[in-house]
């Protein structure tokens, strides 16, 4: 129905097809009343049902040419468009200001006027200047944009986080009203002791004394307001170790605070990236270079971030001191445009800043010797030379990042590596969706941005199972625990596609390309591929079809350097045979182009009919294979590695279309290699450098 309260041009684009295939943090806004409803409760908020019907992306030629059209000027820049902004008075002719503050995304479309701090969608800007432009008019009034109200609760929410951003600025100390020995007690519990009281001033950063914290401020750029706080905590973890936690007001959905940006100044061309508000004021204070701290770490840049850095002409990351920063940092100077960014590579003697400042490094020496992001096709070695230096050093952030709760998948896999491919099969019915969820929703609870293109079951159901998996309990008959465990669930970087049945797979594509600019999506997964195959050129045999996808999404992880995780039907093999990587429908493109081939082995056995096994069937990265058991959880839908010693041992035998097979025949050689911690099962074999993790098995 229309929406009554919106201006007659708002119809429009409230009808209008729009690039919004993906769902932000959907559990929060959309999927929890659903969910909530499985589970038999009542609607804590009402649903939200708008349907994402996805269209042609936008590219940035769209863009200019209806500029061009509408006679507004703009100047290309970086990675927006700088247009005068329609929502103020244009400068009286001759005064010599120009006000370029409409910034509008090439990517997305998506506008930001830096003065009046109006943003929104392609759309609304296109409305906003039919209307300006219908009434004659020279600019628009930014109210026009109030689109939906929010709702009551909204409201209310808000205002009880502005009432405790104030609360807690107002109770915290500024470090000049602690006594000395406080100031020490807390640099020294921060590791911030080499900066000093001054930076922590300029930076205006504060002590919450019944939190033990230090408190990072989000001042407003345009009127300096006070907009939110970040609070960093330290405690300590088995009387040895300290433990540092985080805590954003608003909560960190909503937290896009780029810290120390009051201080920079509208003519500075220069600025220094970095992960963690204590890492900029180090640079600051040791280069006295302009620096900025991104809200969420490594995590992610939000594009809504990307008009204030536009003023710089160079921009210099320096994430930390890990590969996952290195890995961030290459990923985000793609969005800020790789000719203006140059990165600082981790190592032994280019720790994060902080730690630099700490241990009275030459800060100014490590920025200039930054390395310029554009890289050419060609290399040499003495260009690669230090990233196979990092490799090597770097043995397991390298292997990627460990399950926590599949640890014989790091003995085998070793890790979970952006830009590879898995393939994953297994029978019908025997529980690869459920297996694959949990798989993901453990990297997902360590941080990695993921998003669902479920095309088989509704991301109800499927948030319905993950959120099971997550409270490892039947939530039905711990209804009083559901709002519990839907908070905690809700603060997850998970994105679901709300696409269902058949799909074009450029559809898919773009929706993936669009969520890996708008969340830095790093892990995709894709149930299943089968969907995919219905829309395709029919003139094609379904086997070239297949081919076809297959490559697509090789391409796309290996461009996006994001993880793609399909999951294929295998043919129909006899119902005792076990599945092999031959088994997967299809020609051996699949095996080919994947990583890693996983297999869900069911073996049909009458006193334990849940039991499986996980084959890693393909390995690229080291070539280690194997298999080991699975037991499944009804009640939490999870499965877990059986108890020890009750299972059997199996001996696997690798032929060479690497078919599996239990036998007595073949001698299993196991690895030598110890396990990748935390792993400490033995219950698998693992085969070592196999045909199949030489790529050969194709
Ligand atoms: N090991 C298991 N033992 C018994 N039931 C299981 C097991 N694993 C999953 N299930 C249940 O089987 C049903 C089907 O599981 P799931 O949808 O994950 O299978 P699938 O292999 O993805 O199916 P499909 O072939 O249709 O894609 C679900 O109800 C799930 O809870």
């Amino acid at each position: 129905c229309k929406p009554s309260h919106l201006p007659p041009w708002r119809y429009l684009s409230f009808y209008q097809p729009c690039f919004k295939p993906v769902l932000q943090n959907s559990f929060e806004k959309r999927l929890r009343p659903h969910v909530a409803l499985y589970f038999c409760r009542t609607l804590r908020k009402d649903a939200k049902s708008i349907i994402d019907f996805p269209v042609q992306p936008l590219t940035v030629t769209d863009i200019k040419q209806y500029l061009r059209s509408k006679d507004i000027p703009f100047h290309d820049g970086y990675s927006c468009l700088h247009a005068p902004s329609i929502f103020l008075e244009p400068a009286p002719e001759g005064s010599g200001r120009e006000n370029y503050s409409l910034f509008i995304d090439k990517t997305t479309g998506q506008f930001l006027c830096k003065e009046t701090l109006v943003e929104g969608s392609w759309e609304d800007l296109q409305d906003c200047i039919e209307v300006m432009l219908n009434e004659g008019q020279t600019s628009i009034s930014p109210n026009v944009l109030l689109g939906f109200p929010e709702s009551l609760e909204e409201q209310e929410e808000r205002e009880m986080e502005m009432k405790e951003v104030q609360r807690i600025w107002s109770s915290s100390v500024p470090f000049s009203d602690l006594l000395e020995e406080e100031v020490q007690l807390v640099k020294t519990m921060f590791q911030i002791g080499k900066l000093t009281n001054a930076t922590l001033k300029k930076f205006g950063v504060r002590f919450f004394k019944p939190t033990k914290s230090l408190v990072f401020p989000w001042f407003s750029g345009r009127d300096s307001s006070l907009r939110g706080v970040k609070l960093l905590s330290a405690a300590m973890k088995d009387d040895r170790q300290v433990v540092y936690t985080e805590a954003t007001v608003p909560k960190v959905s909503r937290y896009h605070n780029l810290f120390g940006l009051p201080l920079i100044g509208r003519k500075d061309g220069e600025v220094v990236l970095t992960g963690r508000e204590v890492d900029s004021m180090a640079v600051s204070q040791a280069t006295g270079l302009p620096s900025l701290a991104l809200p969420r770490g490594v995590s992610c840049l939000p594009p809504i971030l990307l008009p204030y850095l536009e003023q710089f002409k160079k921009v210099t990351l320096w994430l930390g001191g890990d590969m996952r920063s290195w890995e961030a940092s290459k990923i985000f100077s793609r969005k800020l445009g790789l000719k203006r960014c140059s990165l600082i590579r981790p190592g032994e003697f280019q720790p994060c800043p902080s730690e630099a400042l700490a241990q009275a490094r030459n800060l100014v020496r490590i920025v200039k010797a930054s390395i310029p992001a554009a890289h050419k096709s060609i290399v040499s070695f003495k260009q690669l030379r230090e990233d196979v230096y990092g490799e090597l050093a770097n043995v397991e952030q390298v292997a990627g990042i460990q399950w926590s709760r599949f640890l014989e998948l790091n003995r085998i896999l070793k890790g979970h590596r952006k830009g590879e491919l898995t393939v994953f099969t297994g029978p019908t019915g025997s529980g690869k969706t459920t297996f694959i969820s949990e798989c993901a929703l453990d990297l997902c609870m360590q941080g990695v941005n993921t998003l669902w293109g479920s095309f088989e079951i509704n991301n109800v159901r499927l948030a319905k199972i993950m959120l099971t998996q997550f409270a490892k309990q039947r939530l039905e008959e711990n209804l009083d625990q559901y709002d519990m465990w839907a908070d905690k669930f809700e603060d997850l970087p998970l994105y679901f596609m709300t696409f269902h049945g058949q799909q074009n797979i450029k559809t898919v594509l773009d929706t993936m390309q669009h969520a890996v600019y708008l969340y830095d999506i790093s892990h995709v997964i894709i149930d299943n591929l089968q969907f995919m195959m219905g829309q395709e050129n029919l003139s094609l045999d379904k086997f070239a079809v297949q081919d076809h996808i297959i490559g697509a999404f090789r391409k796309f992880a290996t461009n996006s350097c994001c993880h793609v995780t399909l999951i294929i039907h295998p043919r129909k093999e006899e119902d005792d045979k076990e599945l092999q990587t031959a088994s997967i429908f299809g020609t051996a493109k699949a095996s080919q182009e994947a990583d890693n081939v996983l297999i869900l082995q069911e073996k049909k056995l009458v006193t334990c009919p849940g039991r499986r096994s996980l084959q890693v069937a393909k390995n690229r990265f080291d070539g280690d294979v194997g298999i080991f058991p699975l037991e499944f959880n009804k009640a939490s839908l999870t499965f877990s590695p059986p108890v020890k010693g009750k299972q059997k041992i199996r001996k696997v035998k690798v032929d060479k279309n690497n078919s599996t097979e239990e036998t007595e025949e073949f001698e299993l050689k196991e690895t030598s290699e110890k396990p990748v911690k935390p792993a400490k099962a033995k219950t698998s074999k693992t085969v070592k450098g196999s045909a199949a993790g030489k790529g050969s098995t194709d």
